[in-house]
């Protein structure tokens, strides 16, 4: 399974968004598309981005009813992007819901994920807030397995999870890692965190790595140390 560095592009517009990528003259990283781009500049982002040859993540992160979530995903369908998610919280009945409406006629679909608990969350929000008691690891490890037997591709998770979850859902499920920070930068609102060279150690399969890359001084020197730690 090929490995690879997605760049996330947090970006307010379009403009911004295809400024970046023209810095990388030649290269198509596979990039993440968020919130903030497309709720900014609708389906047409992701059309003009994947024209432009690149592999898209369309993160979008769906929670909702089943139904609900079935019908988005149905719309979802028709772009054609690479990857998207929902929360795996949603239970494997609204995993399932989601992977139905996913589906073409034809029965292929994007590679679908769910996101365990975000990599902003530390053990001491998911007890506090969430009131989730058990170490933040297990719970990890049990929503991968819901999303496992909802017969999704794999999780977006911590690298630092990685590991245990390939022990309890195979090597061939997907662990999607943000929270990738170099050594010694700030974490800022991440909390699970890991560099990319200790990623692919733990065994994260695609790492996200966002501000890293995209506030750095040279975003594609940034994004070449990404590729070279964590492919090795
Ligand atoms: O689904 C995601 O992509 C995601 C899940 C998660 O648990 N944590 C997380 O940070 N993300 C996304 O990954 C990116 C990380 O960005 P940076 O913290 O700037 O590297 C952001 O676009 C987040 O929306």
């Amino acid at each position: 399974m090929a490995k690879d560095v997605i760049i996330a592009c947090d970006f307010p517009g379009k403009a911004e968004t295809l400024a970046f990528l023209d810095r990388f003259t030649g290269r198509k990283p596979f990039v993440k598309i968020g919130m903030e781009l497309f709720y900014a500049e609708g389906p047409d982002i992701v059309r003009e981005i994947k024209a432009r040859g690149h592999k898209i993540f369309l993160d979008l992160k769906l929670h909702d009813i089943p139904n609900t979530v079935e019908k988005a995903m149905a719309s979802l369908a028709r772009l054609d992007v690479d990857m998207t998610n929902v929360h795996a919280a949603g239970t494997i009945e609204m995993m399932k819901a989601a992977r139905r409406g996913l589906t073409r006629p034809d029965g292929s679909r994007p590679i679908l994920i769910a996101v365990t608990q975000l990599t902003s969350t530390s053990q001491s929000a998911m007890e506090q807030d969430l009131m989730i008691h058990a170490p933040i690891a297990e719970v990890v490890t049990q929503y991968a397995r819901n999303t496992r037997e909802a017969g999704l591709d794999g999780v977006v998770c911590s690298p630092l999870e990685a590991g245990v979850i390939h022990e309890a859902c195979g090597e061939d499920f997907l662990t999607v890692t943000p929270g990738i920070r170099f050594a010694g930068a700030a974490a800022d609102d991440q909390s699970r965190i890991t560099t990319p060279a200790r990623a692919r150690e733990i065994g994260s399969d695609y790492i996200v790595v966002g501000r890293p890359v995209t506030k750095a001084e040279d975003p594609v020197a940034a994004y070449e140390r990404c590729l070279t730690d964590f492919l090795g």
